[in-house]
């Protein structure tokens, strides 16, 4: 028996990466967005500097400008608004994107490749002990969960020694010294483990591993897990 020729697309999927500060996601997000459209499998990526939404430009325009809110001010702003109020516009930002963009795309069987999910920040808000953590995570609650999430693991002082320079918020404003940055991001990356016990992730421990060997065991797991072969 053949389809219906008005068969709804298959759903796409939607891979995420996450990591602390330095891991690779970047890197990785872009390379698999490459090869998967390369492959034929039609797929868009999603970072804090998207803002087109298909088709539809006062909505583009919309999410432009919450997008120059979120990210594009200087750090005096950002320091002066306060913990509380990032959480909220952190969890505007990424329901939007979810919305407008990530749920229509896999909707129409596009796969989404989310560098950057809300995952870190929520690491990021369970160590800090002026915001509830049950209030971060509620915030985050509805946003669609992925069908893969990779952890990209590396200790703060490598992360460091690959990046080079870091931002106040990198230290969680405790410092500018290289150990305020190591000892933040270590306390980030165990919380990163625990959210990674509640199953589904794929952690890799990127340490050791070249930009070629994390680009070659992420694409067997997605060609194991989603049946998605580059
Ligand atoms: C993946 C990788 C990145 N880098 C560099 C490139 C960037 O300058 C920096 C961070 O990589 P990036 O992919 O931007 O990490 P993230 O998105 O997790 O913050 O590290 C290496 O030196 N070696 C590597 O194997």
């Amino acid at each position: 028996m053949t389809a219906p020729s008005h068969a709804e697309p298959a759903p796409g999927r939607e891979i995420t990466v996450t990591g602390i500060d330095g891991a690779g996601k970047t890197t990785l997000a872009e390379r698999l967005h490459q090869a998967l459209n390369d492959a034929g499998h039609r797929t868009i990526l999603v970072g804090k500097h998207s803002t087109d939404v298909p088709m539809d430009a006062e909505l583009s325009e919309y999410v432009d400008r919450l997008n120059a809110l979120v990210y594009r001010r200087d750090a005096r702003v950002a320091q002066a608004c306060g913990d509380h109020y990032w959480l909220l516009a952190l969890a505007a930002w990424y329901t939007l994107q979810d919305q407008l963009v990530i749920r229509p795309a896999l909707a129409e069987g596009t796969h989404v490749i989310l560098d950057n999910a809300h995952h870190k920040i929520l690491a990021r808000y369970a160590v800090n002990p002026e915001v509830p953590t049950r209030l971060a995570e509620q915030v985050f609650a509805h946003l669609t969960k992925p069908d893969l999430v990779f952890f990209l693991r590396i200790s703060a002082r490598e992360a460091l020694a690959r990046k080079g320079s870091f931002t106040s918020l990198e230290t969680g404003h405790s410092g500018e010294g290289d150990e305020d940055f190591i000892r933040y991001q270590d306390t980030v990356l165990r919380q990163l483990r625990s959210q990674e016990l509640q199953g589904g992730w794929l952690s890799l421990d990127v340490t050791e591993m070249s930009r070629d060997q994390v680009f070659k065991t992420a694409t067997e797991a997605l060609a194991d897990r989603l049946h998605l072969s580059v």
